[in-house]
């Protein structure tokens, strides 16, 4: 069986995974050129390299359609529904930190905790004639947290593929959910993290979707050692 393994093609997390990749002594090439999608592994047969964006990859370890993945965690988590189940997540990479949180705008002085929020939720359609809105591309995520974790189900999802940060003073929704690496794009949107509203603590990993037939091939715990070696 030829094993597949989906590295990104582009964005923040090309250049790390492929340098995890050549220290754990699996150099990564581009067949053919470099814009080309398809890599091997130099010196090792039976191994193919699919260059993907990092949300695609989350997808197609879901799919099981590759066999292993380096992507964020929240990429993965939103991506799948009982993600643990249809992947493990092999090693993190400690790259491509990234936490997905709950902000609010920082005039809400009252507002520190998901309780508090949810307190807001609450009353928020009797004082606005609506409900409380969060704009984000984490519906997954956001769901699970207000809803299963918190018991908040009275608000509406938003959804925003980009400059999330200014939905609030825009008006295009209340509060969001967002990833944050520095802080610096909240902090200039004034919005403020909740106490409790780290949802995730993403970082880049390398991911491996569960298949029966890992079962009994040995390059797998292998390939899984020698990057939890370097990492
Ligand atoms: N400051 C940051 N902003 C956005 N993503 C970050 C940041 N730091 C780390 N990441 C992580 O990078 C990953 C997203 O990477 P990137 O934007 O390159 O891929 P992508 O979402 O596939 O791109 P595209 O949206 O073009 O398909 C996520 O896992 C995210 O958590
Ligand atoms: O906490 P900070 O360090 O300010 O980073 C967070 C910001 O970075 C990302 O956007 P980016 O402009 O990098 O691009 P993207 O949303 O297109 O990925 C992300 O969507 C946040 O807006």
């Amino acid at each position: 069986m030829t094993l597949t393994i989906a590295l990104p093609s582009k964005g923040r997390m090309k250049e790390d995974a492929t340098a995890v990749f050549e220290r754990a002594g699996l150099p990564v090439s581009a067949i053919g050129n470099d814009r080309s999608y398809r890599g091997r592994i130099e010196g090792v047969d039976g191994v193919e390299v699919a260059f993907l964006s990092a949300s695609e990859i989350a997808r197609e370890l879901g799919a099981g359609a590759v066999d292993f993945g380096v992507t964020g965690e929240d990429l993965v988590r939103e991506s799948l529904p009982r993600a643990d189940e249809r992947v493990e997540i092999a090693a993190r990479l400690g790259f491509g930190h990234a936490d997905v949180v709950v902000a609010v705008p920082d005039i809400w002085k009252d507002v520190d905790t998901m309780a508090d929020l949810g307190d807001v939720a609450a009353d928020f359609r009797a004082r606005h004639g609506r409900r409380l809105t969060i704009a984000t591309k984490y519906w997954r995520l956001t769901q699970n947290f207000f809803s299963t974790r918190h018991g908040i189900q009275l608000y509406r999802i938003v959804e925003s593929l980009g400059a999330t940060e200014g939905a609030p003073a825009s008006g295009a929704a209340d509060i969001i959910v967002d990833i944050t690496s520095t802080g610096s794009t909240l902090t200039a949107n004034h919005l403020r993290i909740l106490s409790d509203g780290v949802i995730l603590r993403s970082e880049a990993c390398l991911v491996r979707a569960r298949k029966p037939a890992h079962g009994d091939d040995p390059r797998i715990e292998a390939l899984m050692a020698a990057v939890r070696a370097v990492c």
